[in-house]
């Protein structure tokens, strides 16, 4: 069954038009992965969705047009981790807490015993434990990405969306979450960017490539990650093999020093 779904997406900024004209479903149950290159419109795609930015076309969220939810019931089922957002001047469990805000009014915001023992149970999870009481400001890259991703579990969204999560993270931590994508997705329909087509091939159900503020393609990874399609959008050499693990496409960078001369 379709979750979300986007027609027509038209967005930018002040001067510039980035998305032009992104159409495209996302499915109940599925870990869709975004790629593309550098200033494609990833992020921009991400923004759009959540109504950071202006945007034109439609956006429907099981059927009901995204504007008539009003941002405390949008968050309810939609948590969103973004690329380098600001640190608030608080610690690391006061920061998980505001996962559970659109549970709460402004004027009862006591967690419940369930709602401390889920922000324990995560925060043992992924690790952050120890973290707890540290302040924003003091963590580490990695160590923010991590207590954010918790902070969106947090929230127990229906649908999670994520740019770039595994970016600042070792290879351990970046299997963990991903691990924890794929065991939660029966629950949480999950959309992440990334920039390791690797990793998206590994644990996407569908991958859709931006290029140039539209959709290059959408489908299944072993559809979608040809070397030509690659070639074409990155515009460097690539070998894609099945790799062992279900057969999916692996992409291997071809490095200059293997080209014959006149294929540079
Ligand atoms: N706040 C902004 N104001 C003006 N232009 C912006 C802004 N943010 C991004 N852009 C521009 O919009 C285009 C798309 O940027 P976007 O961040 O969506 O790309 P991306 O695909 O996420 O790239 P990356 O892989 O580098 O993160 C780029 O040309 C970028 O320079």
């Amino acid at each position: 069954m379709t979750l979300l779904a986007v027609e027509n997406l038209v967005a930018g900024y002040k001067d510039k038009t980035v998305l032009r004209g992104v159409s495209f479903t996302v499915n109940e149950k599925e870990i869709l992965g975004i790629l593309g290159p550098n200033g494609s419109g990833k992020s921009t795609l991400v923004r759009a969705l959540t109504g950071a930015i202006p945007a034109s076309g439609k956006i429907t969220y099981k059927e009901v047009p995204m504007y008539k939810f009003s941002r405390q019931k949008l968050a309810c089922f939609m948590a969103v981790v973004s690329q380098s957002p600001p640190r608030p001047a608080m610690t690391v469990d006061h920061y998980l807490m505001l996962g559970r805000y659109p549970y709460h009014g402004v004027w009862d915001f006591g967690l419940t015993m369930d709602e401390k023992k889920l922000m324990r149970d995560l925060s043992k999870e992924f690790g952050i434990e120890y973290l707890l009481e540290r302040k924003l400001s003091e963590l580490s890259g990695g160590e923010f990405q991590l207590v954010q991703i918790v902070r969106a579990l947090v929230q127990q969204p229906e649908l999670l969306i994520l740019d770039e999560p595994t970016a600042h993270l070792d290879i351990a931590h970046q299997v963990r979450i991903l691990d924890w994508l794929e065991r939660i997705k029966q629950q949480t329909t999950v959309m992440v960017v990334f920039h390791d087509m690797n990793l998206a091939s590994l644990y996407c159900d569908r991958v859709m490539m931006l290029h140039e503020g539209l959709v290059e393609v959408i489908g299944e990874p072993a559809a979608a990650l040809t070397y030509e399609r690659i070639e074409r959008v990155f515009g460097v050499p690539v070998v894609v093999y099945p790799s062992p693990m279900e057969q999916r496409p692996h992409v291997y960078l071809v490095p200059k020093r293997f080209l014959q001369r006149g294929e540079e």
